[in-house]
Parts: C-alpha cells; sequence; structure tokens
C-alpha cells in the first residue's frame, strides 16, 4: 500500500517544459470542471506557455501545475512587475499533500531569479491563499442601474458627441487612456495588444463565457471627436427582453477622464432602447457615478468583495517603489513565515522624497504580517482596520495612524480586470 507520506517522497517539483503544456491544461479544465472549445483552449495554451510554470510529477504523471503570467502593475507613483499566478491545479487523487505547497515555493524561486518584486492572484476561493503571504489589496463593487427611465444626475454631462467605434481598431484608440488611468489608481495592469484582445473586448470571442450567457458582442463607445485621444470610454455587452430577463446592458469596463465625461457615458448606457437594467460587474467603490446620480436608488450597489490578491515577494523592493502621502518613520517587527528574508524588526523612513526600509535594532512601534501590509501596500484597506481586528499590533500610540497616512492615496486601488 501507497501511504500519502511515500506519495510526497515520490513527487518531483520541477519546470513544466514547453511540451508538457498540453498535458498542464488538460489537468487545469478537469480540477475547474471546463469543457472549453478550441478557441478558448488555443488562447489558454499562449497564455501558459508564456507564463513560468511549474509543475508536480509523480513518476510519468503531471499530479500538479502552477503557473504565472509576466504583468506589471501600477503601484502608487509607479509601476512594477506582479507574477499573477494563475493555472493553480492538483489533481484529486493527490490533494491534501502538500503539493499545492511546494508549488507555490517553485514559482517563488522562479519569481525571485527574474526579479519579482510582487505576485498576485485571484483566488478560487478565499480561504487558500493568506498562508502564503497574500492579502486581499483591491475590491470591486457590483452594481445596478435602473434604466427604466434615463438617469438623473448631479453632474451636467461633457456636451461632445459619442460615438461607435470598430472593436477590432479599438485598442490602439483606448490604450492612451487606459494608460493615462494606470497613473491615478494602483491596482491595474498594463496591457499589450494580446491583453486587450483577450480581456473586455473578448476579440476572438475566446472567452468561456463567450456565445453563452445571452449577451451578444462587445460594444465600445467613445466620447470624443474623431482623431482625440476620447475622454472616456466604455465597453458594453447587451441582452434583448425575452426568456433569460428584462432586457440587459453588460457594462464590463469604463474609463472617464472627469466626472462630466462618465456622466455622459452613464447616460449613455441608460438610454439604449428596449433595456431597462445596466449591470456593472466591477466598479471602484469610490466611482464617481455613486456621487452624480441624483437619485442613489436609481443606483444599486448588489455587491462589494475582494478582487485582486497581493503578495509581496521582495518588501524592501515593494515599498522603496511606491510613493508616499505624508512622511513617516517607524520601526516595524514584520511577520513573513514563507519568505524569511522579509522577516525582522525594520525601520521605516518614507515620505514624498522616497522611501527607505532598514534592519533597526530599536523597540517597534507596530507589529504586523507581510500579509496585512500586502493588503495596505496599494492604498486599499487602511491598516488600522487589521489593528482594530486584532491582526496588526501598535505598540507605539499614534504609529497606526501616521503609516496609515502615508499610504493613503488619492483615489481607491482598483483592478476590474477578472469578472
Ligand atoms: C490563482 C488560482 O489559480 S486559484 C485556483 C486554485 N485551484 C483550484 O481551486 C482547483 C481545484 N483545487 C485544487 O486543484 C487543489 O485542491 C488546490 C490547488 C486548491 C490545493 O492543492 P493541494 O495540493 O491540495 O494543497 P496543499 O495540500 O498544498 O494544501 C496546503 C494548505 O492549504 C489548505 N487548502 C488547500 N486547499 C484549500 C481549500 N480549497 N480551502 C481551504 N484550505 C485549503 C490545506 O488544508 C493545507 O493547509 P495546511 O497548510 O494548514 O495543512
Amino acid at each position: 500500500m501507497t501511504t500519502d507520506d511515500d506519495a510526497r517522497a515520490t513527487t518531483e517539483f520541477r519546470d513544466v517544459p514547453e511540451a508538457d503544456c498540453d498535458r498542464a491544461l488538460d489537468l487545469t479544465y478537469s480540477v475547474f470542471h471546463l469543457t472549453p472549445g478550441d478557441k478558448t483552449r488555443h488562447r489558454h495554451a499562449g497564455m501558459l506557455r508564456a507564463a513560468l510554470r511549474v509543475g508536480a510529477y509523480d513518476g510519468g504523471q503531471l499530479a500538479g501545475v502552477a503557473g504565472a503570467h509576466r504583468r506589471t502593475l501600477s503601484v502608487p507613483g509607479g509601476q512594477l512587475p506582479c507574477a499573477a499566478v494563475d493555472f493553480v491545479s492538483v489533481l484529486p487523487t493527490h490533494r491534501r499533500r502538500g503539493i499545492l505547497t511546494s508549488m507555490m515555493d517553485g514559482l517563488w524561486r522562479r519569481c525571485a531569479a527574474d526579479a519579482y518584486p510582487l505576485a498576485c492572484l485571484w483566488p478560487s476561493e478565499s480561504a487558500i491563499y493568506g498562508r502564503y503571504g497574500f492579502g486581499a489589496a483591491t475590491e470591486l463593487c457590483r452594481m445596478e442601474i435602473d434604466s427604466s427611465r434615463p438617469l438623473a444626475l448631479r453632474t451636467a454631462p461633457d456636451s461632445r458627441p459619442l460615438r461607435l467605434i470598430d472593436p477590432a481598431g479599438a485598442p490602439a484608440r483606448l490604450a492612451p487612456h487606459y494608460d493615462a488611468t494606470l497613473a491615478r489608481r494602483a491596482g491595474r495592469f498594463t496591457r499589450d495588444e494580446s491583453w486587450w484582445r483577450c480581456g473586455a473586448l473578448d476579440l476572438d470571442g475566446a472567452s468561456m463565457r463567450a456565445g453563452q450567457d445571452g449577451f451578444g458582442p462587445a460594444y465600445v463607445v467613445v466620447l470624443g471627436a474623431p482623431g482625440e485621444t476620447p475622454g472616456g470610454y466604455a465597453v458594453y455587452r447587451t441582452r434583448g427582453p425575452g426568456g433569460s430577463g428584462p432586457g440587459t446592458v453588460r457594462v464590463a469596463e469604463l474609463e472617464a477622464e472627469s466626472g462630466p465625461a462618465a456622466a455622459a457615458l452613464w447616460s449613455y448606457l441608460v438610454s439604449i432602447d428596449l433595456t431597462s437594467t445596466v449591470e456593472i460587474q466591477g466598479r471602484p467603490a469610490d466611482d464617481p457615478l455613486l456621487h452624480l446620480a441624483a437619485d442613489r436608488d436609481q443606483v444599486r450597489v448588489t455587491g462589494q468583495e475582494p478582487d485582486l490578491w497581493l503578495r509581496l515577494l521582495d518588501v524592501r523592493a515593494a515599498l522603496t517603489a511606491r510613493s508616499w502621502a505624508a512622511p513617516v518613520d517607524v520601526v516595524v517587527d514584520l511577520r513573513d513565515t514563507v519568505l524569511p528574508a522579509n522577516a525582522g524588526r525594520f525601520r521605516l523612513t518614507a515620505g514624498p522624497e522616497g522611501a527607505t526600509w532598514e534592519p533597526a535594532a530599536d523597540t517597534p512601534d507596530l507589529s504586523l504580517d507581510v500579509r496585512e501590509l500586502a493588503s495596505c501596500y496599494l492604498g486599499g484597506t487602511p491598516l488600522r482596520h487589521f489593528a482594530h481586528a486584532g491582526l496588526a499590533t501598535e505598540h507605539t500610540p499614534g504609529a497606526v495612524r501616521r503609516l496609515d497616512a502615508a499610504l493613503q492615496t488619492e483615489w481607491l486601488p482598483f483592478t476590474g480586470e477578472n469578472h
């Protein structure tokens, strides 16, 4: 008989060669109970081939796989390389034997070799990844607008023309506008042509949902005259009234340079004939829509949930790369049981000119875990929320307040890519 211990001893953890990518995809589809079409599989195969990949081999069998896309994330005041963990799968016959934990160790070694200071993911279940030092770092709100009547506004809409443009040409038109938003909000990914194609626009119709939810292809509406950088845009799909419910406009993405620009785009989306609901899949909690709507009963927040989870792989690199809203000088006892190089007592000296994070022998002002630091890093959850929950300890009165003032950002971080 083979015991679990024997099985772990015989499992080998190593990089997954390109030749095994098909097997890795089969494993992923089986554990996620998916039967994708050819287009979807082709897209995923391209993404997996371009990713960092580690696998668990039990004899000739691929028992586990984990990948990480090479991406760049906006952080306050800049951008940093970020390994976006994905495709995490372990055969049901091999679960709960530590395979995921060993694969994460393998991924961290690959990330260190490629100098990734950050990693991130969207968990399938929230209970899994805190143990590896991930903390929820951005949140999204789901919203709904009653569009059986025009949108009542407190902000006069931008009067520039609205135009529908060909989605195929949209990446080139929208990219400069989207790129400008990266400086405003942390937690967003830079996009190349292929991420534009497979994200909100789904130009190849290769998303798992394509054609299955009654919604048609993506439409792109832009604010502004031809030849100008748009003052804003929205990407949306529609479903007419019928068996599946009321006519619905489903908004995948909306970016606007100002309140009036947002007002113009939301008014348009609410005014589309034969629809009576605008369903908004993910917006930041500080979305101006909640204030420019004159009748808040017309705009409902239907859910608020964690979005992107972040891991600070190299705490010094992460802290010294971001901008700081106020001066702070605190000594922090940082716990990191997974990556001990981050752990210890450090003095953070930060302010508008930059930051240092150096080993210190002084009495600590604060104690916290790297998981909580990750949740605060982009300016999302303030540290005081964790202190109130007993998850961070203030030894010097006022230390949490001072660190929160320094971490604060004008706009909440937002990702809004994976819904
Ligand atoms: C970013 C992404 O790709 S998210 C996708 C994650 N994948 C899935 O959900 C697909 C289906 N599930 C699986 O493939 C596997 O069950 C996995 C990947 C979730 C877990 O793999 P395993 O090899 O069983 O995990 P492993 O044995 O290393 O467990 C490590 C720890 O996590 C815990 N854990 C694992 N899965 C879960 C879970 N779903 N919920 C809560 N805890 C969990 C284990 O109990 C263990 O805890 P311990 O350290 O206190 O003992």
